[in-house]
């Protein structure tokens, strides 16, 4: 090549550099040399401060965590410690004992419209299909799913049958059903109680990491779990938060 045309070439390049990187965003994100500057993603942030959480009397106290869009959290501990008090909580069921939780500086109530509660146990109609499901839950979020976007949520959970009803589901099956139907919501924070209960030893973490993995992509995720998982990245041992007596 001609000198003066790579010269040329180069100055171009250093020139608009920043329009490139727009453009050919994924191409140029992955080459480690090109310097990384954010494209002006706005970040989400949730910030639970000093929180106490119970009935009348804590259960678990003094709960200081910074999240942002992309953490996924696990808080893990043994039956009856809080856990399922704790997701309610930050989910707004319940109202903190002490302390706050802010969504982007604004109390988090302000922002229910924005966070997907997966309760513990759900009890579904028999007669209520997989898909028919899946598109009521999405349109409680002003969602309409197509078919292959249900299908898809269904498929990364393992439910080959769209049209299956849920009476003839195990309860294996209903929980993976229910988990697939935060794959169709528009929220930013997905707030799951213990989201692999009943589903089998042996694909409940291929399942699980699937979900955290898409779901992070669109915000924050907190789940709780009886044991830690070394794939979050954040383990909250909630024994930690107990009172002391
Ligand atoms: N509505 C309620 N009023 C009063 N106490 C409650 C209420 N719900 C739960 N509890 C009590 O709070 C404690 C913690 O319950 P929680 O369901 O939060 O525990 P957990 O860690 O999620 O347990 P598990 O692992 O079994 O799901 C338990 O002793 C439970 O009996």
């Amino acid at each position: 090549m001609d000198p003066w045309i790579f010269v040329a070439l180069c100055f171009w390049i250093a020139t608009y550099r920043d329009r490139i990187r727009t453009h050919w965003y994924y191409i140029f994100d992955n080459l480690s040399f090109w310097p990384k500057r954010s494209l002006g993603g706005s970040k989400m942030k949730l910030e639970i401060r000093e929180l106490s959480v119970g009935y009348k009397r804590p259960l678990l106290e003094d709960i200081t965590l910074e999240l942002e869009n992309g953490d996924a959290v696990n808080f893990y501990g043994p039956n009856g410690i809080g856990k399922t008090t704790l997701l309610k909580t930050i989910a707004t069921y319940l109202k903190p004992l002490k302390g706050e939780i802010l969504y982007n500086g604004a109390p988090i109530r302000k922002v229910r419209g924005k966070i997907f509660f997966l309760p513990e146990s759900i009890l579904v109609p028999n007669k209520v299909r997989a898909r028919d499901y899946l598109k009521a839950v999405a349109s409680l979020y002003g969602v309409n799913p197509s078919m292959e976007e249900v299908v898809r949520a269904l498929d990364l959970v393992g439910i080959s049958d769209e049209n299956i009803k849920f009476e003839k589901c195990s309860q294996g099956m209903k929980r993976r059903i229910q988990l697939a139907s935060a794959l169709l919501v528009n929220a930013e924070i997905f707030v799951l109680d213990d989201p692999v209960v009943a589903i089998d030893e042996d694909s409940k973490h291929e399942i699980l990491k699937g979900i955290v993995d898409t779901l992070k992509k669109r915000g924050i995720v907190i789940i709780s779990s009886r044991e830690k998982l070394p794939y979050f990245p954040i383990n909250e041992d909630v024994v930690k938060y107990k009172p002391k007596l």
